[in-house]
């Protein structure tokens, strides 16, 4: 008992762990919710056990800060969930990868091509919702916006209808999976066992979307060795470097690997933009004080114009501020799970090597010392304010902060390069989120 006190005693404080599982009673369906309460007793550096996995969350800006930059270089590895490892998913996911050389090569790759102009995938378009007057299921439709822009800018094309509803019900579906508790992460002496199946059931979904990949990765390769034009998109961008990859594998599953593996992921970031525009529209209904702002503002500035480019964006203030305050409040990625690689020491706290690290972005963009009234929607707080989601200002967070920022996230230091004149590099993420907003906001109205 001596020795499992002195251990326990330079870790964060937290709530004391039942014995076999730990804290986990003290959890809901929505953990970071559950998390900031316990916070409130315990502190914004909480220690905690999650069945047998030590875990340590940080709620506060500062020690958010303190982890993602001083510590950066300790904790940049992902905790996986086992569902993660369907199919091996793990080992091309550049969510998943460990900070080294193919994670690297794979955000490099991201960060240059994603938001290239080349790769504009031919514009965002509208949401088509027929007939108009009936209701129209948002998440849907913004969804398909979406995965519609990523598609393009993947292969050039969109996919057919049938196949476009596949992959956005496989997203949603392996979203759920991956997101719901799981018995193998938290006990990972029995997760060999998949005891509650999750994993096969990911492997799936992983394989269906693998195959729909496959697909295309045939069609492009049929149309090389035609001699077709290129089509410069990010698929011809994989292919050529796919010998730099390492994925000439002959077993079937790990062939194009790299490809599969990072289309799949960016498939899976379209879903965090869907969530955005809902939660966005779910507020702007209502608040139809910031809803007329916003359709004054689009009436004003657009016209009839029916194609949003990057400059209309910086005359879009109302509605940039209407995103960002849509992100504080309901960050999609709410809780990234990072894992200390070695031992660091955070405000005189011990985190151990091994260690499950939550960075609870939720709580930490509605930190009361940050904010005036942090829970309300209240876009005009941006409005004037230099406070950005570049990863720098660590009291609104939404992409992350750090290396692992996210990738959709246009890099805030090559616009530093540029002395800040680079304009598509600030507005590339913040253009595909307003396209298909105000594609959908427009029906609605
Ligand atoms: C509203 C839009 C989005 C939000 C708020 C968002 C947020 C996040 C967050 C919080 C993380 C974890 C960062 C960390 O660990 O510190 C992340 C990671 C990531 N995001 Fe996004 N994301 C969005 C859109 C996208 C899109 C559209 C894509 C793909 C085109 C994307 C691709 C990724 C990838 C690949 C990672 C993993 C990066 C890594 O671990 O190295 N995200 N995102």
């Amino acid at each position: 008992l001596q020795f499992f006190h002195d251990s326990r005693s330079r870790l964060p404080p937290g709530p004391w762990p039942l014995p076999l599982i730990g804290n986990l009673h003290q959890l809901d369906h929505l953990p970071h919710r559950s998390l900031a309460r316990l916070a409130a007793r315990h502190g914004p550096l909480m220690s905690l056990c999650l069945g047998a996995v030590l875990t340590v969350v940080t709620l506060s800006p500062d020690t958010a800060r303190e982890i993602l930059q001083r510590h950066n270089a300790a904790v940049a590895a992902r905790s996986i969930g086992d569902s993660m490892r369907a199919c091996g998913h793990c080992e091309s996911s550049v969510l998943c990868l460990p900070p080294r050389r193919k994670w690297r090569a794979l955000r490099r790759l991201g960060a240059a091509e994603l938001f290239s102009p080349q790769r504009g995938g031919g514009g965002a378009r509208p949401a088509r919702v027929e007939p108009r007057g009936a209701p129209v299921d948002v998440g849907r439709a913004a969804h398909a916006a979406a995965l519609g822009l990523l598609s393009r800018t993947m292969f050039s094309a969109d996919q057919d209808p049938a196949t476009a509803r596949e992959v956005s019900d496989v997203v949603d579906e392996a979203s759920v999976l991956a997101a719901g508790p799981n018995v193998s992460d938290f006990f990972p002496a029995v997760a060999a066992a998949d005891l509650q199946g999750v994993r096969r059931r990911m492997a799936r979904l992983v394989k269906r979307m693998y195959a729909i990949i496959d697909e295309q990765i045939e069609r492009r390769k049929r149309s090389r060795a035609a001699g077709e034009a290129r089509r410069n998109d990010l698929l011809d961008v994989m292919l050529d470097k796919e010998g730099e990859l390492e994925d000439q594998s002959t077993d079937e599953m790990k062939r194009h690997g790299t490809i599969r593996g990072l289309f799949t992921d960016l498939f899976t970031g379209g879903e965090t933009t869907s969530h955005t525009i809902e939660c966005a529209l779910a507020e702007l209904l209502q608040a139809p004080n910031s809803m007329r702002k916003v359709q004054e503002e689009l009436k004003t500035v657009m016209g009839t114009k029916q194609q949003i480019d990057e400059t209309d964006i910086s005359k879009l203030p109302y509605l940039q501020a209407v995103v960002k305050e849509t992100l504080r409040l309901h960050p999609p990625v709410p809780l990234p799970p990072y894992e200390a690689e070695a031992t660091v020491e955070i405000q005189g706290y011990v985190i151990p090597k091994g260690t499950k690290v939550l960075i609870n972005i939720w709580a930490i963009n509605r930190c009361v010392d940050s904010w005036i009234e942090p829970n309300k929607f209240m876009p005009e707080r941006f409005l004037g304010t230099e406070v950005n989601f570049m990863g720098r200002d660590f009291q609104f967070i939404p992409f992350g902060a750090g290396r692992r920022i996210c990738l959709g996230q246009p890099l805030a230091h090559r616009m530093d390069e540029d002395n800040g004149v680079d304009m598509r590099e600030r507005f590339g993420l913040a253009l595909s989120l307003v396209v298909p907003l105000r594609a959908v906001a427009e029906e609605i109205h």
